[in-house]
C-alpha cells in the first residue's frame, strides 16, 4: 500500500518563534519541517534535539535543520521568523531598516526555491515585512499572509478571561489594524458567551483591557529583556498553518494586502480573513462604527508611512 506523502513546512529563522513553531508542528504530526538559519549549526542542532524527543512523545514527523535554501524546495508553507527582535524601550518599527534588509534577501531566496508556497510573515514590523516580501517575490496576495491579529486577539481574550473570571473557551475577541501600537481591539465584536463586552464590563475595565492588549508584546519584552514573546506567537502561527494544511476555512485576523476592502486600496493591514488551502480565501468585512473606522484608518496610515520609509531606504530594491 502506498503511503500518503506528508507535506513540508519550512521555517526561515530557527530562533525562539521559529523553533517553537517547528516543535508544535512535529509534535502534533501536522507536517514535516525544515528549519533554516544563517547561524551555523543552530538549525541543525535544534532539529536533532527535537528528533531525539520523538521516541518519548511518539511522533514520526521529521524535522531537518539546514543552512541551504535548496532544502525548502516543494514546501507547502514557508514561515518567516528571521531577523532581530526588539529590546525594552524599542517599538517594532525601530526594526524596520535592519529587518527590511534581511527580508529583501530572504524574499529573493523564497521566490527562487519555493515559488508555489504560501508564506506566513512573522518578523517585525510584521505588516511592513509582509509588504516587502510581497513586493520582492511578486507573489499573489492570496499567498502572503502576516501573523499578528491572531496573537493580539488571543492576548485580548486571555485578559478578558482574567478580569471576567470566565473560561477562555467562552470568549471570542477581534483585533484589527496593524500589528503595532495602533492596533484596534474591537469591543463590539468581542464577546463573552456571545454577549458583546460593553454589555458586561464597565468602561474603565474595557479601557484597561484595550491598553493592555495594545501593549501585550511590550509587556513581555519588558519582563524578558533579551527576548520577545514566542509561546503565544508560535501557537498563532500553528493555528494558521493548520487551517491551510487541513483546509479548515477558519476566520482569523491576519495581515493581507487590501484591494478596496474596508475602504483601503493597496496596503497590508490586519483584517479578519477566511484562511484555507489556497491561503487567503476571502476578507471578511464587518460593519465598523465610525470611531472603529477612524482607529483602523489611523493604523493603516502609519503602515503607509512605514512603506514610504522602506522605499526611501531601499530605492533600488523595492
Ligand atoms: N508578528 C508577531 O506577532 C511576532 C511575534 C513574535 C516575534 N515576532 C518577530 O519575529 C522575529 C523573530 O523573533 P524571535 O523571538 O524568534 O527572535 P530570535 O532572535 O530568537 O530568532 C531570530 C533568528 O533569525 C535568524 N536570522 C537572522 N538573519 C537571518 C537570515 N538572513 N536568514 C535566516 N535566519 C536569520 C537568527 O540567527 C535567529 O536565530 C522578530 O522580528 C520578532 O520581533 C513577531
Ligand atoms: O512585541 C514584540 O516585539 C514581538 C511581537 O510582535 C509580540 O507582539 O509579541
Amino acid at each position: 500500500m502506498g503511503q500518503r506523502k506528508r507535506r513540508t513546512v519550512s521555517i526561515i529563522g530557527a530562533g525562539n518563534v521559529g523553533a517553537t513553531t517547528a516543535q508544535k508542528i512535529v509534535e502534533n504530526g501536522l507536517a514535516d519541517v525544515v528549519i533554516l538559519d544563517v547561524r551555523e549549526g543552530i538549525a541543525q542542532g535544534k532539529a536533532l534535539d527535537m528528533l531525539e524527543s520523538g521516541p518519548l512523545l511518539g511522533f514520526d514527523t521529521r524535522v531537518t535543520g539546514s543552512g541551504n535554501y535548496a532544502d525548502i524546495e516543494g514546501s507547502s508553507v514557508v514561515v518567516v521568523t528571521a531577523g532581530f527582535s526588539r529590546k525594552p524601550g524599542m517599538t517594532r518599527d525601530d526594526l524596520l531598516h535592519k529587518n527590511g534588509e534581511i527580508m529583501i534577501e530572504i524574499s529573493e531566496k523564497i521566490k527562487k526555491h519555493a515559488p508555489e508556497a504560501i508564506v506566513i510573515m512573522v518578523t517585525n514590523p510584521m505588516d511592513l515585512m509582509a509588504y516587502t516580501l510581497w513586493k520582492v517575490t511578486g507573489f499573489k496576495r492570496e499567498r502572503v499572509i502576516g501573523m499578528g491579529g491572531a496573537l493580539d486577539s488571543s492576548r485580548f481574550a486571555y485578559f478578558v478571561s482574567e478580569v471576567s473570571k470566565t473560561s477562555v473557551s467562552n470568549i471570542q475577541t477581534l483585533v484589527m489594524g496593524g500589528h503595532g501600537d495602533l492596533m484596534v481591539p474591537l469591543l463590539n465584536f468581542s464577546t463573552i458567551s456571545g454577549v458583546p463586552l460593553p454589555k458586561v464590563l464597565d468602561p474603565k475595565t474595557l479601557e484597561s483591557l484595550v491598553a493592555r492588549t495594545r501593549d501585550g508584546g511590550g509587556e513581555i519584552v519588558r519582563l524578558m529583556k533579551d527576548s520577545s514573546a514566542y509561546f503565544a506567537p508560535a501557537a498563532a502561527v500553528y493555528l494558521m498553518i493548520e487551517s491551510i494544511l487541513h483546509d479548515r476555512h477558519r476566520v482569523v485576523p491576519c495581515s493581507v494586502y487590501l484591494e478596496g476592502e474596508y475602504g483601503v486600496q493597496g496596503a497590508f493591514s490586519g483584517v479578519p480573513i477566511r484562511i484555507g488551502s489556497a491561503g487567503l480565501e476571502a476578507v471578511v468585512e464587518l460593519p465598523l462604527s465610525s470611531s472603529e473606522k477612524s482607529a483602523f484608518e489611523a493604523s493603516v496610515k502609519a503602515i503607509r508611512e512605514g512603506v514610504a520609509s522602506l522605499h526611501r531606504h531601499f530605492p533600488d530594491k523595492l
